[in-house]
């Protein structure tokens, strides 16, 4: 029978388009967001719990759906116990109201972040002083700050430079910079175990293109043997990078303009999942 697309044009069927693009969307964000996070793991526990529900159920398995409808209802409430604080805080965030504001100082922070970094390239990379900074965006970086020395400080070209001085105590690891602040300095990044990084490079390179695998973070190197400087990023190593070359990079990352228009729910889910750091 021949398909009469007047029949499946019907307000009914795009509705129920709507209505699966709204679930995608949300779905979509979410894992955006939670990547690299420990609520990743909970994620995983909730998509099985409902998997089996819906196989148990689909196949009449009464008791095992049962168990696993008091674990959801249950599960609800330990989850809201459990993440109070986060989800207050969310909340408050969201009271605040700051959302609807357009964040024109946001830029200014950027700008003043992205002349940090350029000072500290350039005084490292002319001085063979090898470096290595994370800049978180979407996704959290939570589970890799937990293993640096906490700063929580302003950025600027001075700290940075003093942070990788060879022989120093913070000096070793990753600088990773959340919502305009350096969070912490001497942080351990994944290794990549790709076989398409040139072999001339060492493991300071491996965890800036480990840590562009897993998270949509920026991550700069200066290679202390060369002063060269490296920009990584989902999967991809921009190197040899002149002053212009990075400043681009950097500007176009940071300063882009949808970063003030977040909307209410990227907002409050950024909260919620880095533990209420959002300034
Ligand atoms: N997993 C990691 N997370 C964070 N920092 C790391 C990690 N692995 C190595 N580093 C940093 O890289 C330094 C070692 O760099 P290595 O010489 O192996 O790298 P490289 O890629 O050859 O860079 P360079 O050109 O600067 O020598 C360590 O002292 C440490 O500061």
């Amino acid at each position: 029978m021949p398909i009469s697309w007047g029949e499946l044009l019907t307000w009914r069927n795009a509705v129920n388009l709507l209505d699966i693009f709204v679930v995608w969307y949300f779905i979509y964000k979410l894992i955006m967001l939670i990547r690299g996070t420990k609520a990743v793991q909970l994620f995983k526990g909730i998509v099985i719990i409902i998997i089996i529900k819906l196989v148990s159920w689909g196949i009449g398995l009464r008791t095992v759906s049962f168990i696993m409808d008091q674990v959801i209802n249950w599960g609800v409430i330990a989850a809201v116990i459990i993440f109070q604080p986060e989800i207050r805080r969310g909340l408050e965030h969201l009271g605040r109201g700051s959302l609807f504001v357009k964040n024109r100082s946001q830029n200014v922070q950027e700008n003043q972040m992205i002349a940090g970094l350029d000072k500290a390239i350039q005084y490292m990379s002319k001085r063979r002083i090898g470096a290595l900074m994370t800049i978180q965006l979407n996704t959290g970086l939570e589970d890799y700050i937990e293993t640096g020395i906490e700063l929580n400080a302003e950025i600027t070209g001075e700290l940075l430079i003093n942070i990788f001085i060879p022989n120093t105590p913070l000096h070793d690891g990753a600088v990773i910079i959340q919502n305009d602040k350096i969070a912490v300095a001497a942080a351990y990044l994944p290794l990549s175990d790709s076989n398409l990084i040139p072999k001339e490079l060492g493991t300071r390179h491996r965890a800036a293109v480990g840590i562009s695998e897993v998270t949509d973070a920026l991550t700069i190197v200066v290679s202390e043997e060369t002063g060269g400087v490296m920009i990584t990023q989902n999967s991809e190593m921009m190197r040899d990078l002149s002053q212009e070359d990075y400043l681009k990079i950097l500007k176009r990352e940071l300063l882009k303009p949808e970063q003030p228009n977040r909307n209410l729910f990227q907002e409050f889910i950024e909260v919620v999942t880095k533990g209420g750091t959002k300034k």
